[in-house]
């Protein structure tokens, strides 16, 4: 797209400091909720942002809109007549929200607005909508009644509601009509951009499409651009020109949407797509199972953020296993290394498994050896632990069955340390090591993910 950007994030960070050990504790730690962000919104396009809970959407709307103090990076908003504005010497933008003084402020919080989950709570009980849809008019200056009345019903009937509303109070609408309330207030002021913040998520199904049509209609009624944000990759589907897909902090795929949905380019976005139900009976309906826990964004993984979780992550030079096998090895050394997996747990794991099989435990067995009844080897014992680990019993690959069955042998002899060092070795991935880039893959659709390095095998989403 040539046009200017309604708006450019980049590089846009928000770190929350947070105290590990309570309100008097000296520890600190670093939530990297947003981690360099960049993007831009055209005019009168919808933009879809869409991730798991916690993935920093809603961070990344409150810090692009000031309504909480970005840590670092660029907000340029060229609505507001500010279009055309240039660099300025010191390399600083005018048009940077993250400098605008309280003037500037207050004229960008009138162009770019924001309607989030629950609209009750933004609604003053004591108050008819009426007067709560027209306060923002007066707070900016518009002191005439009737003209602010006459605005407002006539907001209301573009909202799907009626000018008899006005006087009435929140308590008497639904969810569904708060939403259109709280459109209706939020389009007061003829915005250039409306941030909507999983706008429908709370209501009813049954009311959801409606929602969605209404800020479709109004978009192109209002000439709006939308940023619209969704745990709900299928909502964005319906309502956006373009997605990007956010994990752990950041954007880790963007294009137009049909290309994202179509061919996805990074794991993240196919594994998201692929927990989506589909009605058409020629889709495989392949659901990939994403293992591992969502780290916390406070302790990011290093390179590729997603490798812990990754159903394709890269299996390094010179080994060569079915990759469900190397997925489950990285888990398992992930365990260990993390101490989920000790021997203590091994033990109990083995305990367990004995019970449920009707054997009895080493020691007993080994006094049945000693009366010439069956013995339980430490190779049974090995074999157990493999299989309670969902592990394969051998692998085809000699050095990675080196590796395993050391780690194993080593639990099994209280040997945690080993176990996880001996793992930590073998078991590398490229993923781990080197942060993606971005690679275009046409018509602005870009992800980072390191397989589409020219020096590493093609992608396959298929
Ligand atoms: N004020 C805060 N202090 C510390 N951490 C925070 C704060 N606000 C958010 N976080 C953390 O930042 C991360 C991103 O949160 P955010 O609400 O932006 O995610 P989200 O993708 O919008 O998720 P959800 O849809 O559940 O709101 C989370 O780990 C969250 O716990």
């Amino acid at each position: 797209m040539s046009e200017e950007p309604l708006l450019s994030v980049r590089d846009l960070k928000k770190h929350y400091t947070s105290s590990r050990g309570g309100l008097f504790s000296r520890e600190t730690t670093r939530v990297r909720a947003v981690d360099g962000v960049s993007f831009d919104v055209y005019p009168g396009e919808a933009l879809g942002l869409v991730g798991e809970s916690g993935c920093g959407k809603s961070t990344t709307a409150s810090s692009m809109l000031r309504l909480t103090e970005p840590t670092s990076g660029e907000v340029i908003f060229n609505g507001g007549g500010r279009g055309g504005a240039v660099r300025n010497d010191d390399g600083t933008h005018p048009n940077d929200v993250t400098r605008f003084d309280r003037q500037e402020l207050k004229a960008f919080r009138r162009d770019a607005q924001l309607i989030f989950q629950d609209p009750t709570s933004s609604f003053d009980p004591r108050m008819s909508v009426g007067a709560s849809v027209g306060e923002l008019p007066l707070v900016h200056g518009m002191k005439d009644p009737e003209r602010r009345r006459a605005i407002v019903e006539d907001l209301l009937e573009r909202v799907g509601l009626s000018a008899e509303d006005y006087d009435r109070y929140p308590h008497e609408f639904s969810g569904g009509e708060k939403q259109r309330l709280a459109l209706a207030r939020a389009l007061v002021l003829n915005p250039e951009l409306l941030v909507a913040d999983e706008p429908v998520s709370a209501l009813d199904v049954s009311i959801q499409a409606d929602i969605l049509a209404l800020i479709d209609d109004l978009r192109t009624a209002f000439g709006l651009s939308v940023l619209f944000i969704s745990h709900d990759i299928s909502v964005v589907r319906e309502l956006c020109d373009r997605t990007a897909v956010m994990y752990l902090g950041e954007i880790v795929e963007i294009g137009p949407t049909e290309a994202v949905f179509e061919n996805p380019q990074h794991p993240y976005t196919e594994a998201l797509l692929s927990a989506v139900p589909t009605p058409d009976p020629r889709s495989r309906g392949d659901h990939i199972q994403l293992t591992g826990s969502v780290p916390s964004p406070s302790d990011p993984p290093s390179g590729c953020r997603f490798h812990t979780r990754c159903h394709r992550v890269i299996q390094p030079e010179g080994v060569d296993l079915d990759q469900s096998v190397w997925r489950r090895l990285l888990d398992f050394r992930e365990r260990v290394v993390a101490g989920d997996i000790d021997a203590e747990s091994v033990r109990e794991r083995l305990r367990a498994d004995v019970e449920a099989h009707g054997g009895a435990d080493a020691s007993t067995e080994r006094a049945a050896a000693n009366d010439g009844g069956e013995v339980r080897t430490d190779a049974d014992d090995a074999a157990r632990v493999r299989a309670a680990y969902d592990l394969p019993a051998t692998l085809s690959d000699p050095t990675a069955e080196r590796a395993v069955a050391d780690a194993v042998a080593a639990l099994l002899a209280g040997e945690d340390d080993r176990a996880a060092a001996g793992l930590a070795d073998a078991f590398t991935t490229p993923c781990a090591e080197t942060v993606p880039e971005f690679t275009d893959h046409g018509a602005g659709h870009r992800a980072a993910c390191i397989r589409h390095r020219p020096d590493y095998d093609g992608f396959d989403a298929g």
